[in-house]
């Protein structure tokens, strides 16, 4: 071949490169390249052992109904998932109902201010965000309500990209995170005028002890929200379709056992909260949140290419490909559990603290 011939089979290439690595599905926001990613904080070397240490948690008898062993597992599973995330998702870690005529970024928006103005909360306001992961949440409602927002998650490596991310936004004035255990938290009892949590608390084996944890340290007459993932009225137990989706969605995403959503308005009653409103957010008109999941396939392959061959040439560490192509997995099992509209992650309950605590009978 000429000199001119390989100039341009070489530009061709290197153009060819760019679009595959560059422009094809990018995230909707960049918080992370491809070759930042890492196990959170567990080294480079421990991820595969932390992988396989996460599959052993399904064995049988489940470990994770132990409800001590949970919060260690979902500790190790965002080790091990955060940076995908924020790389191929963003820094939300959640998912919002599609909007005509908007980016994914603007619903993911509007689905967080949502929150914040069910719960009525003032500039100045203390708000408790339970299970914060990197803080997109709590940067948004935080510029929206001008609250102060205090986030709590069980993974360290969160809670310092979240500081990042403050500090980069401006917002770290506002915004505080803190790392503990949502299932006791390091908070004085009465201290919150507010509290929300979006698709978090279930990752929470009994989900009273979470919502009495919240009960406690909310203000009388304050308001909590919770955008809670559960199986809805039309999943039936005996169907073996229904159960493979549902567990597959349990195994990917490290959670101890989906909820019907008839249980989360009596677990709220029974720790002492009155029911303000409850309304399933994926329900039509809502447009299908599970669009953004299926629109990004093409990316998917993208990226299971880039990590394997970053994994290969030592840039990611070993594991990161299992670890990917169970969230491969995963959307699969999320897509159909949305499109046969058996599972929704946004039941929203709207819940008060009584001014006064209910008489003992
Ligand atoms: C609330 C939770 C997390 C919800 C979502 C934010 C994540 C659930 C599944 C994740 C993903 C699946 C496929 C990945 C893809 C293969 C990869 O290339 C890029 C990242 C994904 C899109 C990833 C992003 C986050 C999710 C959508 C749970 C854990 C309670
Ligand atoms: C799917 S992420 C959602 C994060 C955030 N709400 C968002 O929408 O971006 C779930 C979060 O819950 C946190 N979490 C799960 N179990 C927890 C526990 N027992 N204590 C504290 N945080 C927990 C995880 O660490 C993670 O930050």
């Amino acid at each position: 071949m000429d000199p001119f011939g390989l100039f341009c089979t070489g530009a061709l290439l290197a153009c060819g490169l760019y679009w595959f690595v560059c422009l094809l599905g990018p995230a909707e926001q960049k918080g992370k390249r491809a070759v930042d990613l890492s196990g959170g904080s567990i080294s480079a070397e421990k991820v595969q052992d932390n992988y396989k240490q996460y599959w052993s948690f399904f064995r049988q008898p489940k470990e994770i109904e132990t409800a001590e062993k949970v919060p260690d597992f979902v500790d190790t599973f965002y080790n091990l998932v955060t940076d995908i995330y924020e790389w191929g998702w963003g820094q939300s870690f959640h998912f919002s109902p599609s909007i005509r005529g908007k980016s994914h970024r603007d619903a993911t928006r509007l689905h967080e201010e949502m929150a914040v103005d069910l719960i009525e909360v003032k500039p100045g306001d203390r708000v408790l965000d339970v299970g914060c992961g990197v803080g997109g949440p709590m940067r948004a409602i935080a510029a929206h309500s001008r609250a102060n927002v205090v986030g709590i998650t069980i993974n360290e490596y969160q809670v310092n990209r979240a500081r990042l991310h403050n500090k980069k936004a401006g917002l770290d004035s506002l915004c505080e995170v803190v790392c503990g255990n949502f299932l006791e938290m390091p908070f004085k009892d009465n201290t919150f005028d507010g509290a929300y949590s979006i698709e978090a608390t279930c990752h929470a084996p009994k989900l009273e002890e979470v919502y009495a944890e919240v009960f406690r340290v909310l203000k009388p007459g304050s308001l909590y929200v919770s955008y809670e993932w559960v199986t809805t009225d039309k999943y039936r137990g005996d169907n073996p379709e229904h159960v493979e989706v549902i567990q597959g969605i349990e195994r990917g995403d490290a959670l101890p056992g989906l909820r019907n959503y008839k249980d989360i308005a009596e677990v709220a009653k029974k720790v002492g909260f009155e029911v303000v409103k409850e309304k399933d957010l994926a329900k039509p008109p809502a447009l299908p949140w599970w669009t953004r999941l299926k629109m990004g396939r093409i990316a998917y392959w993208r990226n299971h290419i880039l990590v394997t061959v970053l994994a290969a040439i030592g840039i990611a560490p070993k594991g990161t490909v299992d670890v990917h192509d169970m969230l491969f997995k995963t959307a699969d099992y999320l897509t159909r559990g949305g499109d046969s509209g058996i599972f929704s992650p946004m039941h929203m309950i709207l819940l008060r603290k009584p001014q006064v605590p209910p008489t003992q009978s």
